[in-house]
């Protein structure tokens, strides 16, 4: 039956005036209901306080009527039914606090007892992007591209908040409203013969008193159940009635209140905010900006500067210049840095792929970087301890983020073995995500397809660096597990050096099939005997995991180099390849297989690695290219005497 299925709940509404303290107050409603008073001035937040507590707000929660939305929906609904002058009196008065909420809620709703076929009505002929405020959408898309929460608290009703939260891609479990309550007209729908439809005998009788905003103080308790799910040091309240500035008068409310007088500004509201504003545009502006540094300028660094220029100019989260650190060289009898400033693109390491005139080349480490709020490294690895050294002299903020888009591993005697983002965490003591994928530098641009993984600990500083990169030819998505993520980056470049053996040697496509299947099994296991507890097997199906090993084994400089090697059966070093070849970029698989190679050595894991361990053994020269086809002849090959001296690494670890 009908009836079953609609709420037949009609609240008793608890009239209680908040400004004139009753002798015989009920003892279940809190004291603090009756404690204050905002016909006094309340304590605000110290004037130098506010733009601070703006700037480093990690939830935004805002009213909806009259601060959102150009009207009252209550108010613009009792018009729709005829009923406007008498709702929007009651209106105004619970909104300049002189009347109780509950009290003045369902007044309003006893005027109007709209039936659920004329509030569907309403809701149809009133889209929502026409009832929003001046630059509201703006300011809400700004806050959520720096991964601000942003809530919607209404003493307002859901269901004609929904499409404008919908609009702002706010979701659903960030609405704090009313809900109405339904009563069915039972008489009617049993009667037999009626024309009426079932939406015109459902009508709304109240609201439900189970929602916090139907009464006293829910505001303040609905930040206080946000606090409750997720710690939050900064929450903001916005709004333009009494109910809002009450949202940070409480302990565990809103720790700053911003005043919207844009629609109405309502003398209290405005005496008693922290910060008053007409115009969303004047706390947009004081929003921070992230002043952008890159430290690296190779092949890679100068891909990456062609969307970071264009995010950091369109996006108002970023400041417009990026700078770069270069490490200088002379180019054509003038410096690299000057010819790239001239030329808006790096003419030695990546010639023809331009980027913005917002890149600055900067030669010196120490201004690039100082002031800095987001460093990106992008140096080859075997430079990077030595760069992070010069920074940790220098220092950087405090509050700076770092994202590595090294591929490699550093190995110190102190330390063992560490990941970039690791060392980077370690020496300069600011939070590091790295960026990984299957991202050939010369093929990265407009015209191309492209994805990359972000690996982040911190899912918010993910997101902004998300927003840093992703543009519609770079897709980046964002992962927790920064360790997997790394690792995969690193050890694809030992597998794209057997992938060269393979080529090189003509052993085929089945052959190299062998050798990306044997890789990649391999860089996962020996990423989860490293990272036990963090490492998770999917994320080797995203681009930092078999997308990057496939383009590396068929188009990277390390497949390339190690193709020659075996063409030239190992008579020549792969360090003159790589002049010979490279034009100054650097090979980082080389390295790496030492750097692996030492891990295993050390923990006895040789022969659980077969095909790392004989990449490594050709590099030394104890086995040839063409061995890599016997990788699973292991521990038979003879790998740890002959050929070569061990490499300095060897020689200099202390596992
Ligand atoms: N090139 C690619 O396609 C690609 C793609 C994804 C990731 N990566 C990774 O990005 C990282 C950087 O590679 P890249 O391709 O941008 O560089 P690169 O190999 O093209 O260039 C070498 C860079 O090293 C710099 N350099 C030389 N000597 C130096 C020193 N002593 N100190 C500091 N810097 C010095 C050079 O100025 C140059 O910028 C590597 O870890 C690489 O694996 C590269
Ligand atoms: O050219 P490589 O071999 O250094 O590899 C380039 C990138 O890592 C591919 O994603």
């Amino acid at each position: 039956m009908m009836s079953r299925l609609v709420l037949q709940v009609r609240p008793g509404s608890v009239a209680i005036h908040r400004w004139c303290l009753p002798s015989n107050r009920p003892s279940k409603l809190p004291l603090v209901l009756f404690s204050r008073s905002f016909s006094q001035q309340r304590s605000k937040v110290p004037a130098s306080q506010v733009p601070k507590l703006w700037a480093q707000a990690q939830a935004v929660c805002f009213d909806v009527d009259c601060t959102i939305t150009k009207q009252d929906a209550l108010d613009d609904l009792a018009n729709f039914l005829g009923k406007g002058q008498q709702v929007q009196d009651l209106t105004n008065a619970a909104m300049n606090g002189d009347m109780d909420l509950a009290e003045a809620l369902q007044k309003r709703l006893d005027i109007m007892e709209p039936t659920v076929d004329k509030l569907t009505a309403y809701v149809q002929s009133n889209p929502a992007a026409p009832r929003l405020v001046p630059g509201i959408q703006s300011l809400i898309q700004e806050l959520q591209a720096r991964n601000v929460d942003v809530f919607l608290i209404s003493g307002g009703f859901r269901e004609l908040i929904l499409p404008v939260a919908d609009l702002l891609k706010i979701p659903r479990d960030h609405i704090y409203a009313n809900r109405f309550v339904y009563m069915s007209d039972d008489a009617r729908l049993d009667g037999t013969g009626t024309t009426e439809s079932v939406s015109q005998l459902i009508r709304v009788t109240g609201f439900d008193p189970s929602q916090v905003t139907s009464r006293e103080g829910g505001k303040p308790e609905a930040i206080r159940q946000i606090r409750s799910k997720k710690p939050l040091q900064t929450v903001v309240m916005i709004g333009d009635g009494i109910t809002d500035l009450e949202a940070a008068e409480e302990t565990g409310g809103a720790d700053l209140f911003i005043g919207y007088g844009g629609v109405v500004a309502r003398p209290r509201v405005q005496e008693n905010a922290d910060w008053w504003i007409t115009d969303y545009q004047e706390i947009l502006d004081a929003l921070p900006r992230f002043k952008v540094a890159m430290v690296g300028s190779g092949a890679f660094a100068s891909a990456v500067l062609q969307m970071i220029s264009q995010n950091a100019r369109d996006k108002a989260i970023f400041q417009d210049i990026v700078d770069v650190y270069v490490y200088e060289e002379d180019y054509h009898g003038a410096k690299l840095t000057s010819a790239i400033n001239q030329q808006h693109e790096n003419p030695k390491y990546l010639p023809g792929v331009h980027f913005g005139d917002n890149v600055v080349a900067n030669p010196d480490l120490e201004s690039t970087v100082q002031d800095a709020d987001l460093i990106i490294f992008c140096a080859p690895h075997q430079f990077m301890h030595s760069l992070c050294k010069q920074i940790q002299l220098i220092g950087v903020k405090p509050t700076a983020k770092a994202i590595s888009l090294t591929k490699g591993i550093h190995i110190s005697p102190e330390q063992g073995p560490q990941l970039m983002s690791s060392m980077i965490h370690r020496m300069l003591n600011i939070e590091c995500s790295v960026l990984m994928g299957a991202n050939l530098a010369g093929e990265i641009g407009p015209n191309g397809l492209c994805e990359a993984t972000i690996g982040s600990r911190v899912r918010e500083q993910g997101h902004v660096f998300q927003e840093l990169f992703d543009t519609d030819y770079f897709h980046v998505s964002v992962i927790p597990d920064i360790e997997g993520a790394e690792m995969a980056g690193a050890l694809k470049n030992v597998v794209a050096l057997a992938a060269g053996f393979a080529d090189g040697c003509d052993l085929g496509q089945n052959a190299k099939a062998v050798v990306l299947r044997q890789g990649l099994s391999e860089m996962r296991q020996f990423a989860k005997a490293m990272y036990p507890n963090t490492v998770r097997d999917e994320t080797f199906f995203e681009s930092c995991g078999v997308a990057d090993l496939i383009a590396t084994c068929y188009g990277g400089r390390n497949h390339r180099v190690a193709q020659e090697f075996a063409k030239q059966r190992g008579r020549t070093s792969f360090s003159q390849l790589e002049t010979d070849l490279l034009n100054g970029q650097k090979l980082q698989g080389v390295l790496t297989s030492e750097e692996v190679q030492s891990v295993l050595s050390s923990k006895g894991w040789q022969n659980q690695y077969p095909l790392f361990s004989t990449v490594n053994a050709i590099v030394r020269g104890r086995l040839e290219p063409k061995d890599i086809s016997r990788f699973r002849e292991l521990p038979g090959l003879s790998l740890e005497s002959g050929g070569e001296e061990p490499s300095l690494l060897e020689k200099t670890i202390g596992f």
